[in-house]
C-alpha cells in the first residue's frame, strides 16, 4: 500500500499509510479506534479508498472476484458474516461467488468440513451454534475459498481459553498468509512483523519487539488516563 486513505464525511480515518509486507503472520495493534477494523476492511477491498494498495498481486478495491482469492476476512464478530441458515450453505456462499461449478462447491465444501473433522455439521442450524463455532464455521467458510491472505479481526473476541487455544490452533496450521488484528499484545506474540496503528497511522513497524514497546505504552497511558 502507498498512501493509502480512507475518510467518512471528511474525516480521515486510514491517514496515508505506506506498507510493503511480505512476511507469513503479520500482526496490527493498537489502541481502540485507531483503525485497524477499516484496514482490514480496506485490505478486503470492503471501503472506498484513496491511493494504491494491492494484495497478493490484486487491486482489491476494483477486483471483486480476484479479491474473494487474494484475501478473506474473519469478522469479529461471526453473527455480522453468517447469512445462511446451515453450515454447508454458508461454506458455499463464497465459492459460487468465485465461480464455481456446483460439483466442485460440494466437493470443496465437503473437503473443508472433513479437514476439520466437522463432516457431520454440514446440515446443521447455524443459529443454535455457540459462539466459538460460528466463529469456526466462518474461518472455514474463508479457508474453503483457499484465499492468499486471511485477516483476523480480533478472532478470540468473546471466546474463552479452551477455544481460543484450539482457534490458535487451527491458525497455526493454515496455509495462507495471515494478518492478525488485536489491541491485546499477547495475542500477536506468534508474529513475524507487528505494525502499531495509532489515529489512522503507522506508530512502528517491525519484529516482535514492537509488542513490548506497545504494551509498555499502554500500561503508561492506563496510568494517567482518566
Ligand atoms: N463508517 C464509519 N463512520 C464514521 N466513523 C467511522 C466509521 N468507521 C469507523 N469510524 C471511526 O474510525 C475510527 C477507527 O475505527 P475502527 O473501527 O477502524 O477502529 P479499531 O481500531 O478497529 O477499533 P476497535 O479496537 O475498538 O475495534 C473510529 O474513531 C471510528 O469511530
Amino acid at each position: 500500500m502507498r498512501g493509502l486513505r480512507h475518510a467518512v464525511d471528511g474525516v480521515e480515518i486510514l491517514r496515508g499509510l505506506d506498507l510493503e509486507v511480505s512476511e507469513r503472520r503479520i500482526g496490527i495493534v493498537g489502541r481502540n479506534g485507531s483503525g485497524k477494523t477499516t484496514l482490514a476492511r480496506a485490505l478486503c477491498g470492503l471501503v472506498d479508498i484513496q491511493g494504491h494498495l494491492r494484495v497478493a498481486g490484486v487491486d482489491v478495491a476494483r477486483d471483486r472476484r480476484g479479491a474473494l482469492g487474494a484475501v478473506g476476512l474473519l469478522f469479529q464478530n461471526p453473527d455480522h458474516q453468517i447469512i445462511f441458515p446451515t453450515v454447508a450453505e454458508e461454506l458455499s456462499f463464497g465459492l459460487r461467488q468465485q465461480g464455481l461449478a456446483r460439483d466442485a462447491v460440494s466437493d470443496r465444501v465437503a473437503r473443508t468440513l472433513s479437514a476439520f473433522q466437522r463432516s457431520d455439521w454440514a446440515d446443521r442450524s447455524i443459529h443454535d451454534m455457540s459462539h466459538g463455532q460460528k466463529q469456526l464455521v466462518c474461518l472455514m467458510a474463508i479457508l474453503a475459498m483457499a484465499p492468499e491472505v486471511v485477516v483476523l479481526d480480533e478472532p478470540f473476541a468473546g471466546l474463552d481459553i479452551p477455544l481460543r487455544m484450539r482457534l490458535a490452533r487451527v491458525l497455526d496450521g493454515i496455509g495462507s498468509a495471515v494478518v492478525h488484528i488485536s489491541h491485546a499484545p499477547e495475542d500477536l506474540l506468534g508474529c513475524d512483523r507487528v505494525i502499531w496503528l495509532e489515529d489512522g497511522r503507522i506508530a512502528a513497524d517491525g519484529g516482535p519487539a514492537v509488542l513490548s514497546d506497545y504494551a509498555a505504552h499502554m500500561r503508561k497511558l492506563g496510568e494517567t488516563e482518566c
